[in-house]
């Protein structure tokens, strides 16, 4: 491997059920230190991925580098135990007739009182002492977690894999779990790969965010870039609501209600669609009739009326039926902006902040 600080490569993984593809030469890279998020739909093929991974599963066809050996190929599989990984799956999975203490050794190997120290020192960090010898069935949600992670990090694994760990957990519990298990993870130096289908939690958790759509990665990068430069229309719909206004190139532009938008090195006659977040539409009032004028930055605005505004906690979201075709756009407004249904407005597209795509072919 290229490397060194490479933990875990999964290289051009297949994986296919009753003849459907499941995963899709799919290539990943972790890096040690490093929270990577799979994140996707349900059903693209997340927990088979990260399950070929620990090996509690087998790929098709590509391999598996744990710490720059291979752990699987063609030709040789290791079982999970021999890996060097950790896992750390949505249910715990602590075994109900061991105490908390043997939960968090049994994984480990050598002097029993090196273990013990081990034991207790994990228990310490994750502030779960006072219940070494205490069972599974006597713990909160979260302390259950607390003692699945000591159990996972216990024998220093190079890579842990996490599938959707938190999602046992109750909201106000979760941020709380989320922020302590990335500090551990963190000063453990832990490669990680954390399979999720919540955009939040990636965005929370992660260095790098792997987006995977039908077996394959369709984009892999830090959560503000993943943000900021969707790959295409439906990475960016993953992350929020969008609105999308459609087009066709004409030279080097596309005009559109809301002006031209600049559309260099698309063909002539190519569908697109600019796709705007909520928050990234400006209103501005009806001077009777008119908008405000056009501007290089936001260019010319259209006109909608108000369909329905509602209050969603620090923000207010207004959907406006637009005057130009039969569509609804939704603006995300900071604070309390309530206008009337019916009420006439401008609204203008900020052309820095949209995203503009060739239409996939149907
Ligand atoms: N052992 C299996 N046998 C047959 N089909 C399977 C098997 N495991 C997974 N699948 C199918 O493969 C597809 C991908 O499943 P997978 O669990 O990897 O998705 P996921 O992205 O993790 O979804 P979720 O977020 O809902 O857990 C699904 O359609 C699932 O039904």
């Amino acid at each position: 491997m290229a490397d060194p600080e490479t933990q875990l490569e999964l290289r051009q993984i297949s994986r296919s059920f009753d003849r459907r593809r499941v995963v899709d030469e799919l290539s990943l890279t972790l890096n040690a230190g490093e929270v990577t998020c799979l994140l996707g739909p349900s059903g693209c093929g997340k927990s088979t991925t990260l399950r070929i991974a620990a090996g509690v599963d087998q790929q098709d066809a590509g391999a598996v580098y744990v710490a720059g050996g291979c752990v699987s190929d063609a030709t040789h599989h290791l079982p999970p135990e021999k890996r060097g990984i950790g896992l750390m799956f949505q249910d715990f999975a602590l075994f109900p007739h061991l105490d908390v203490a043997q939960n968090v050794g049994f994984g480990l190997t050598g002097d029993k009182n090196v273990k013990a120290a081990r034991v207790r020192r994990m228990l310490e960090r994750v502030g779960m002492q006072k219940f070494a010898s205490a069972y599974p069935h006597q713990l909160s949600g979260g302390e259950q977690q607390r003692v699945a992670l000591a159990r996972a990090l216990a024998p220093s694994p190079k890579v842990l894999l996490m599938d959707e760990p938190f999602s046992g957990l109750d909201n106000r519990l979760r941020d709380a779990v989320r922020d302590s298990t990335l500090d551990m993870l963190r000063e453990e130096g832990t490669a990680v790969l954390l399979v999720t289908h919540e955009p939040e939690e990636a965005m929370r958790m992660a260095d790098q965010i792997a987006l995977m759509r039908r077996g394959r990665i369709v984009q892999v990068g830090a959560p503000y870039n993943i943000y900021h430069a969707p790959v295409d229309r439906k990475a960016a719909e993953f992350f929020s609501d969008v609105n999308v206004i459609s087009g066709r190139v004409d030279g080097a532009l596309t005009n559109t209600p809301f002006g031209a938008f600049l559309t260099p090195g698309m063909e002539n006659g190519t569908e697109v669609e600019i796709v705007i977040r909520p928050q990234h539409l400006k209103i501005d009032f009806d001077r009777a009739g008119r908008g405000p004028n056009p501007t290089q930055q936001e260019g010319s605005p259209a006109r909608g009326v108000v369909e329905r505004a509602r209050f969603v906690g620090h923000n207010s979201l207004v959907e406006f039926a637009m005057d130009y075709e039969d569509v609804l756009m939704h603006v995300l407004v900071p604070g309390v902006f309530l206008p009337k249904p019916g009420t006439p407005l401008w609204l203008s597209v900020r052309r820095d902040r949209c995203f503009v795509f060739a239409c996939p072919a149907p």
